[in-house]
């Protein structure tokens, strides 16, 4: 097992934003998280990630307590995220976003450079290797956020909504570039508001609704789970998803 929580509850005061959510990842696994706004999701994930503290509950990374690790310490071991909005260096060049990655495993200039620029040729964008972060628009910045995950070397790469915004032809892209890195032995989770997205890469689903977890299982079967229809999917789009139409939900079921 590569990554395991069990048992993680996170309070906000007296309000539990995740309640006693556990889950394991095995090496290979594309595990989609999904749920309406504000059903923990995102809090689940950084408890994973180490950029929030769980109040209560363990996480174990290839069968060491990583609980009290920082997200650096995680990194280090080969857990990098993206961040839903990209925490892109603005004043720096594209190569230089990349290469911050990198040094999390040389302190050599030259050897970060290497690796960097291997890696925007794996996310093909080397032609843009020294334009200006800045000068990026929504599909450039997602897609250098993964890049500078993929330059730490992650075992495990967890996604924040990384197609949040892209049209329909950019989704598709950003798909592909997924599905290549899960090809070289990356183990994912995905968080994303995008049913294409999930219907397409996850090996595994579990579904958040306020902070607890209400099902799990392959794409298809929390798609037609009646739980899942009744808070998040609604009967348009769970209809859309089996489909593998395009559909973005965001607040919970239509009509
Ligand atoms: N720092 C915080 N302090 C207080 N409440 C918070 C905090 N962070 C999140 N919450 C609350 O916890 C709940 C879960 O939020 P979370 O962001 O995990 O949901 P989500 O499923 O990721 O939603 P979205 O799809 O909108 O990203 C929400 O009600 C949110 O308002």
């Amino acid at each position: 097992m590569l990554l395991e929580a069990r048992g993680i509850t996170k309070a906000f005061g007296s309000f539990k934003a995740v309640d006693d959510a556990s889950v394991t990842l095995e090496q290979g696994d594309i595990l989609g998280l999904i749920g309406p706004n504000g059903a923990g999701k995102s809090t689940f994930f950084n408890c994973l990630t180490g950029d929030l503290k769980a109040t209560s509950g363990r996480v174990l990374f290839e069968a060491t307590d990583i609980t009290d690790f920082t997200p650096e310490q995680r990194a280090g071991l080969g857990l990098a995220r993206t961040f839903q909005v990209p925490q892109t260096f603005e004043g720096m060049t594209v190569l230089e976003n990349v290469m911050i990655g990198a040094f999390l495993r040389t302190a050599h200039r030259k050897e970060a450079e290497t690796r960097a620029r291997a890696v925007l040729e794996r996310v093909g964008m080397s032609r843009l290797a020294e334009a200006p972060a800045r000068s990026l628009g929504t599909p450039g910045r997602k897609r250098l956020e993964i890049a500078r995950a993929l330059a730490t070397e992650p075992k495990v790469l967890l996604l924040d909504e990384a197609m949040a915004g892209l049209n329909a032809h950019e989704v598709r892209l950003a798909i592909d570039l997924v599905r290549d890195i899960h090809r070289s032995g990356i183990t994912l989770v995905i968080v994303e508001h995008i049913m294409e997205v999930i219907m397409s890469l996850a090996s595994r689903v579990m579904v958040f609704h306020q902070g607890k977890e209400i099902a799990r299982g392959s794409p298809q079967e929390v798609t037609s789970n009646p739980a899942v229809i009744a808070a998040y999917l609604g009967t348009r789009a769970a209809k859309a998803a089996a489909g593998h139409t395009p559909v973005e939900l965001m607040g919970g079921p239509d009509p």
